[in-house]
């Protein structure tokens, strides 16, 4: 196990560097760390043991990120709010220059760098400024992480020299994001469900199983549902990259504030005359985004169901027919 040489290296942070790191960091040296790629943790305890603090000189930040010695992982550490990461400038190639497995130990918070996770700003796909990949710090790979991709954008302003306001599109496991770097150097992310290349607003419930609830398009701000081609959209969010597990997908209308009309694709048996989890689920996110009130009629393909919310125990109450269609008997 060769002790790596590890240097640390002390500079006062740049005044931009300021803008972007929370205020209780405003005095604190930025601190830059170059480890080598190790095999194991114990070898980062021995490059820890053996790492000499040069005398404090000034880098810029700019030649930190230039650094490309190999056999090294160069990295810059951020956090949104705490949930802090290793960012790694893998704009070079869409394949991550870090193993999941060696993710793990750079996370691990004795014997690594210690973080939530490890994102890689990669080459754009399909068109996108620049793609996004994240390593959880047990080693799994998420869709998607928002503060995760506050931080991206910063990286990516750094690497780019980017003063000022900016955006930028970048491809996701769920699919286009769109962050903006404001000039107070904070991050809105517009967190919209772009399905088939229309963004949607969306509120996801689980009712035990999972339900996808929208409204409106971004664009058109109040759903026809009569218009909608279900046999086309359905599927498309049954199976969007958001829903690992598929979703059941409700398209809504708002008559009033107490009368809704839904159509739903269900996940597993597409465009049916009625679903019960899905008209109960589409109340709790009406009320959720301040559209409808707790008790609602929802009006479905196969007729109306009475819904309610109550807020004195929290419970959703379907109220509804079930009627015997005909008896029979089958051979087996
Ligand atoms: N029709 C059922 C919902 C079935 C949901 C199923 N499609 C799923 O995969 O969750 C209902 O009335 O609640």
């Amino acid at each position: 196990m060769a002790a790596a040489a590890t240097s640390i290296s002390l500079s006062r942070s740049a005044t931009s560097r300021r803008a972007s790191i929370s205020s209780r960091f405003h005095q604190v040296p930025f601190v830059s760390r170059h480890f080598p790629l190790l095999q194991n943790p114990r070898s980062l305890i021995s490059a820890a043991a053996s790492m000499s603090v040069q005398a404090p000189h000034k880098i810029s930040q700019n030649s930190f990120l230039d650094r490309k010695e190999s056999g090294f992982l160069h990295f810059v550490k951020y956090h949104g709010l705490g949930n802090d990461f290793i960012l790694v400038d893998n704009r070079d190639s869409l394949e991550p220059r870090v193993t999941p497995e060696q993710a793990v130990k750079l996370c691990d918070r004795n014997f690594g760098v210690g973080a939530d996770g490890v994102i890689f700003a990669m080459p754009g796909i399909n068109g996108t400024d620049f793609s996004m990949r994240i390593f959880n710090s047990d080693g799994s790979e998420p869709e998607m992480c928002g503060n995760g991709v506050r931080c991206f954008a910063r990286f990516i302003a750094e690497l780019e020299n980017l003063r000022g306001i900016h955006r930028f599109t970048v491809h996701t496991g769920a699919g286009l994001i769109v962050p903006e770097i404001q000039d107070d150097g904070k991050v809105r992310v517009d967190m919209e469900l772009v399905v088939d290349g229309i963004p949607w607003n969306v509120t996801c419930v689980s009712m035990g199983n999972p339900h996808c609830i929208t409204f409106e398009t971004k664009e058109s701000k109040a759903l026809q549902v009569d218009d909608l081609n279900l046999a086309e959209i359905g599927p498309k969010f049954e199976h969007h990259v958001m829903f690992p597990a598929r979703t059941n997908t409700e398209f809504v209308q708002i008559f009033s504030r107490s009368h809704l009309k839904m159509r739903v694709w269900e996940r597993g048996a597409g465009a049916t005359l009625a679903c019960g989890t899905g008209a109960c689920a589409v109340v709790v996110a009406a009320v959720l985004e301040g559209r409808s009130e707790r008790k609602c009629t929802v009006e479905l393909p196969g007729g109306p169901l009475e819904i309610e919310w109550r807020e004195a125990d929290n419970h959703v109450y379907m109220t509804g027919p079930a009627e015997v269609v005909f008896y029979g008997s089958v051979p087996l």
